[in-house]
C-alpha cells in the first residue's frame, strides 16, 4: 500500500481483531461521522453550505485523480501502457464529473456571495494543494506556490517530493525514446523542477507516431488520452473563470490575485504543446 500519512492504517496493520470488520457498518467503514461533520459555516448564510460542499466534493475527486495520475505515471515508466489506459480514461471521466459541478456552483448568485465572502478572509482555491499536486504530475512546475505551503514544513516536505519528481509527459517522452524515436539528450535528462517547455525533437517524434499509427498503435493511444486531459483540464479552468466572473465580476481575489485577469492568463499555459501543435502538421 501506498505510504501516505493523510490515510489511516487498515485494521490489518493496527492489529484490531476481524470480528470488528465482519461487524462493521457502512458508515463506519466509510468514516461518515467525521465526512458529514466537516461541513461548518462560518456565517449563517443558507448557501454556504453550497459552497463549502462544491470544494470538499473537488478536493475527494482531485484525491483520486491524483491516485490514478500517479500510477500512470509509474506504470507507463516500467513500459505498461495498457495498464495506464485504464488508469488515465478514468482520469478524463473524474475531469466530466467535476466540470458539472461549476453548473450546480452557478446558481449562487453575486449578492448571495458577497453576503458571506467577507467571512472567508484571505483563503482561496489558489491554496490548493492538491490542485498543484495535480499541476505538478503534469509538468507544469511553478515554483513560486511552494511559498504558499512554507509555514507547514510537512506539506512543503510533500510537495517538494512531487515538485521534482518527473510528470506525466516526462515518462510518456521517455517511452518514445525506448521504441527507438530519437529525442534530445537535454529532454531525456531535463531538470524536473522546471515548467516542461515544448522541443522540435518531442514534435517530430509524435509526428512520426501520428502518421504511422499502424507501427506505433500504443503511443498513438497514450498521445490521446494526454490531450482528453489536457483538453477537459483546460475546460475545467474555463468555466471557473466564467463561473468567477458571473459571481464576483473583475474584482480582486481573497487569494490576492487580480481575480478573472489572473485566471484569464493562466488559460495560456497548455502542458503536452506539441500534441496540440502536430494537429495543424498531419
Ligand atoms: C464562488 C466561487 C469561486 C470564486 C469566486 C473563486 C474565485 C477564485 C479566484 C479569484 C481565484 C484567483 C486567486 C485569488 O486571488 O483568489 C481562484 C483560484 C482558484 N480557485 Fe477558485 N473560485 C471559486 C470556486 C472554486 C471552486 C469550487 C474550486 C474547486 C476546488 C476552486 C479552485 C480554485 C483553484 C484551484 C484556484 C487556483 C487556480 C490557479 O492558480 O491556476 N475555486 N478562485
Ligand atoms: N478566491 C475567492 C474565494 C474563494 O473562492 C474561496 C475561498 C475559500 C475557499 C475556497 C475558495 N474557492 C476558490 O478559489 C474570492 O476571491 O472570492
Amino acid at each position: 500500500m501506498e505510504n501516505n500519512s493523510y490515510e489511516r492504517k487498515t485494521p490489518k496493520e493496527e492489529g484490531v481483531h476481524t470480528d470488528f470488520i465482519s461487524r462493521m457498518t457502512y458508515g463506519e467503514y466509510l468514516q461518515l461521522d467525521d465526512l458529514l461533520s466537516s461541513q461548518k459555516r462560518l456565517s449563517d448564510h443558507h448557501d454556504e453550505m453550497l459552497f463549502i460542499v462544491i470544494h470538499q466534493v473537488s478536493e475527494l475527486w482531485m484525491k483520486l485523480i491524483l491516485h490514478e495520475l500517479k500510477s500512470s505515471i509509474d506504470c507507463i515508466d516500467k513500459g505498461d501502457l495498457s495498464q495506464a489506459f485504464k488508469m488515465l480514461s478514468r482520469v478524463s471521466k473524474i475531469q466530466t464529473q467535476i466540470i458539472h459541478a461549476w453548473d450546480v456552483l452557478s446558481t449562487l448568485t453575486p449578492s448571495e456571495y458577497i453576503e458571506f465572502r467577507d467571512d472567508l478572509g484571505q483563503a482561496s482555491g489558489f491554496q490548493s494543494y492538491q490542485y498543484r499536486m495535480i499541476e505538478f504530475a503534469l509538468g507544469y512546475k511553478t515554483k513560486h506556490v511552494l511559498e504558499i505551503y512554507k509555514k507547514d514544513p510537512i506539506l512543503l516536505e510533500k510537495l517538494k517530493r512531487e515538485h521534482e519528481a518527473p510528470g506525466l509527459y516526462d515518462v510518456s517522452i521517455h517511452a518514445l525514446a525506448k521504441v527507438g524515436l530519437p529525442i534530445d539528450e537535454t529532454v531525456l535528462n531535463r531538470d524536473y523542477t522546471e515548467t516542461y517547455v515544448a522541443n522540435d525533437s518531442v514534435e517530430n517524434a509524435w509526428l512520426e507516431v501520428y502518421r504511422n499509427v499502424d507501427r506505433y498503435w500504443d503511443l498513438y493511444e497514450l498521445g490521446e488520452k494526454l490531450i482528453d486531459i489536457e483538453d477537459w483540464l483546460q475546460q475545467w479552468r474555463f468555466r471557473h473563470m466564467k463561473t468567477v466572473e458571473r459571481i464576483i465580476g473583475h474584482k480582486m481575489g481573497t487569494g490576492g490575485s487580480s481575480g478573472v485577469g489572473y485566471l484569464k492568463k493562466v488559460l495560456d499555459h497548455r502542458f503536452f504543446p506539441e500534441l496540440w501543435d502536430i494537429r495543424t502538421k498531419l
